[in-house]
């Protein structure tokens, strides 16, 4: 029997049940607004849906906060998951600065969000689960169940149905509006190759925006599913945030809300017990026409003494930024990560800490990384502010999951835009270091473009 509830406590009822694994996008149109999607290389891919709890925090303790927050939604679970993966998690993320973000487009992201889907599709190796969440005080088994049965109904009629089997095509581009001139750009890296000769710094990460007027919306789903089809190495993300439309239960309303996402292929951290693994990324070059060709780009990246030494930074900041927790690190080799557009060098490090710790900790210690901020980060923080003419929100900042144990996986929120109807605003950045030259940076940053560029452009 379903143990009766104190007044008013929260409580948290979450039930699983395996299904057919449904398209990716039906799961997606059949979870209700707002969305959440998340894949990692070697994690289960999550498509959720609708808020049975949203935690928003801002200001230096915003980090600290969530987890009182996010305790007080774990602490009275009457969970049934089935397998690992399905266990209840917020998703969510963090503005890149300590600062609200209301400036367009991310007016309706705030400097912390993080929700507990109330539905939940988890695509995992030893199959796929449905899960419905329900965080009340009035929540029993029985209404969770109910709900559950609903769901997995509305599933198996979509999946039979094959409704959605054609793929909506490319939006299509009407016009392209830079944040940045080229010669705007030179002025503000010459000016950071200053600083940084003047001893003022040693790396900043400049970045622009981008801002494209579609001739369609753009389809949500079919950009994401090409995005995980093109990119398998990275992480799929998509957090829409609430439209004015109400969420219903099991079923969604017409209009989308506006959704910032991507596929990145920075990791910057995952932890699982006392393990922590997390990535340097960082140097670039792009791809060959050939296999010779790419080998050729590799081999001439990984002996750049620019790039090396770009890259070298963000190794010994994410040392340095782990250290007074942990009681061993590893870097593995500086390796070549080839990606559809581009290449980068890519160091794994591994780290066992010496006592237990909540993954937003590791988040908050090494959020941004010089691959993202620069180095020392005040200054390359206030170097950002004072050069981009833009507000970053969410670009470039963590995004991912935490569960009751305090485990999960944040990724960096680039190659990535945000998406609003027939409107997108996309971001990309580049390290530059002493001897950067501004001509060849505004190039990479155009192939960082590249990924989600190729997702809106029409044929
Ligand atoms: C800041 C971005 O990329 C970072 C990650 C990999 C390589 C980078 C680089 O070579 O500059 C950047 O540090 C971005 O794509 O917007």
């Amino acid at each position: 029997m379903d143990p009766s509830p104190a007044a008013d406590a929260v409580r948290l009822v979450s039930r699983t049940r395996r299904i057919d694994r449904p398209a990716f996008r039906a799961a997606f149109e059949a979870v209700p607004r707002p969305r959440t999607v998340w894949g990692a290389p070697t994690e289960a891919t999550v498509v959720a849906g609708g808020s049975a709890a949203t935690l928003t925090a801002s200001g230096p303790d915003r980090f600290a906060s969530l987890r009182e927050a996010a305790a007080d939604v774990f602490s009275s679970g009457d969970v049934h998951a089935g397998t690992e993966a399905a266990c209840p998690r917020l998703f969510g993320g963090f503005a890149f600065h300590e600062a609200a973000t209301d400036g367009d487009p991310w007016g309706s992201f705030p400097e912390a969000r993080f929700v507990l889907p109330r539905v939940q599709v988890t695509e995992a190796e030893n199959g796929t689960w449905l899960t419905v969440n329900a965080l009340d005080p009035d929540a029993t088994a029985v209404d969770v169940e109910e709900r559950l049965d609903r769901a997995v109904e509305t599933f198996d009629r979509l999946r039979r149905s094959g409704e959605l089997d054609r793929r909506p095509d490319r939006p299509g581009i009407a016009g392209l509006r830079p944040t940045t001139s080229r010669e705007e750009w030179r002025l503000g890296v010459e000016s950071a190759t200053d600083r940084i000769r003047e001893g003022e710094l040693d790396k900043v990460v400049l970045a622009q925006a981008l801002s494209a007027d579609l001739r369609r919306d753009i389809p949500l789903a079919a950009t994401l599913e090409r995005l995980r089809e093109t990119h398998p190495n990275c992480y799929p993300f998509l957090i829409e945030t609430d439209s004015d439309s109400d969420t219903n239960v099991d079923s969604s309303p017409d209009s989308d809300g506006t959704a910032f996402l991507g596929a990145t292929p920075e990791r910057l951290v995952s932890l699982r017990g006392r393990t922590v693994e997390t990535d340097a990324l960082a140097g670039t070059t792009g791809r060959g026409e050939t296999p010779e060709e790419d080998e050729w780009l590799a081999a001439e990246l990984a002996a750049d003494a620019k790039n090396v030494h770009e890259h070298d930074l963000v190794v010994e900041a994410i040392r340095e930024q782990l250290s007074p927790m942990a009681a061993s690190i590893a870097a593995g080799d500086r390796r070549v990560k080839r990606l559809a557009t581009v290449q980068h060098l890519h160091t794994p490090i591994t780290a066992e800490l010496e006592g237990n710790a909540h993954v937003l900790s590791l988040v908050e210690a090494l959020h941004p990384t010089p691959a993202v901020g620069g180095l020392p980060p005040a200054a390359a923080l206030s170097t950002i502010r004072e050069t981009e003419p833009f507000d970053r929100g969410w670009y470039a900042a963590p995004i991912g999951w935490f569960d009751a144990a305090g485990n999960g996986t944040f990724a960096v929120g680039i190659r990535s835009a945000v998406a609003e109807g027939d409107r997108a605003t996309l971001f990309a950045g580049v390290g530059i270091v002493a001897d950067s030259d501004a001509e060849t940076e505004w190039d990479e940053i155009q192939l960082k473009y590249r990924p989600i560029l190729d997702e809106l452009e029409a044929g």
